[in-house]
């Protein structure tokens, strides 16, 4: 299995607070990282980092350093889902899951859309504007996302995609990051609930070294 991502030497302090240092991990395909520690301890700033949103870490961070194919960029082959989603709320699941995935450069045919909002249990709710769905169902419209399958994307980077989803849809979106993971994926997920499984490795900020 190949490299996906390797991350060197990161350091980050905040309100003269360190929240990591000589931190270095390596991913490969089929690896699930998940991210642990409680609130305030770095999980987002350093996902936000990984995926070039923040620079208030220091160190080194490589996509895919074994990859010889520079037709594909890094960012087309990643898929970040923040904290707070976003999700249009003018625009219905169906618009906000073909406008999204087309902002990555990926045209997906409309049945496979459908299938996906249809597994995320938001069959009967494609074409109403976000704003009516509730805070899980709104959740369900960005982790649609991940229900479609696009064999260019090889990593997915996920903040808290549990929150707000019900027992059913938690089970369902931890199957689901182990396939991809099975499929060859690399996923780097935070989240307050566990996830198991062999290809599941763990790390926790805020506790000293
Ligand atoms: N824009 C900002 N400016 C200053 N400090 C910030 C900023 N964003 C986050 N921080 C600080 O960085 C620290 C880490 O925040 P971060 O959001 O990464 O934590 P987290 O582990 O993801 O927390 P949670 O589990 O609550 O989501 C916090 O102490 C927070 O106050």
């Amino acid at each position: 299995m190949s490299a996906v991502l390797t991350a060197d030497r990161l350091y980050c302090e905040r309100d003269e607070r360190v929240l990591f240092e000589a931190l270095s991990f390596q991913l490969d395909q089929g690896d699930i990282l998940h991210l642990k520690g409680p609130n305030g301890s770095g999980k987002t700033t350093l996902l936000r980092r990984l995926v070039g949103l923040s620079h208030v870490v220091e160190g080194e961070v490589r996509w895919f350093p074994e990859d010889t194919e520079t037709s594909v960029e890094p960012n087309e082959k990643i898929w970040y889902i923040a904290h707070r989603p976003a999700v249009t709320l003018l625009q219905s699941p169906l618009e906000n899951l073909r406008y999204g995935l087309a902002l990555h450069g990926h045209q997906v045919p409309s049945e496979h859309l459908w299938q996906a909002l249809a597994q995320v249990g938001l069959r009967g709710f494609e074409d109403i504007p976000s704003h009516q769905l509730s805070a899980g169902q709104q959740r369900r419209v960005a982790l649609a996302r991940l229900f479609v399958s696009v064999p260019a994307v090889k990593a997915w980077v996920l903040d808290e995609p549990l929150t707000a989803l019900d027992v059913q849809a938690v089970d369902l979106l931890k199957d689901r990051i182990r396939a991809f993971a099975s499929d060859g994926g690399c996923v780097i997920m935070t989240s307050h609930h566990g996830i198991e499984g062999d290809q599941v490795r763990g790390l926790t900020l805020g506790v000293p070294a």
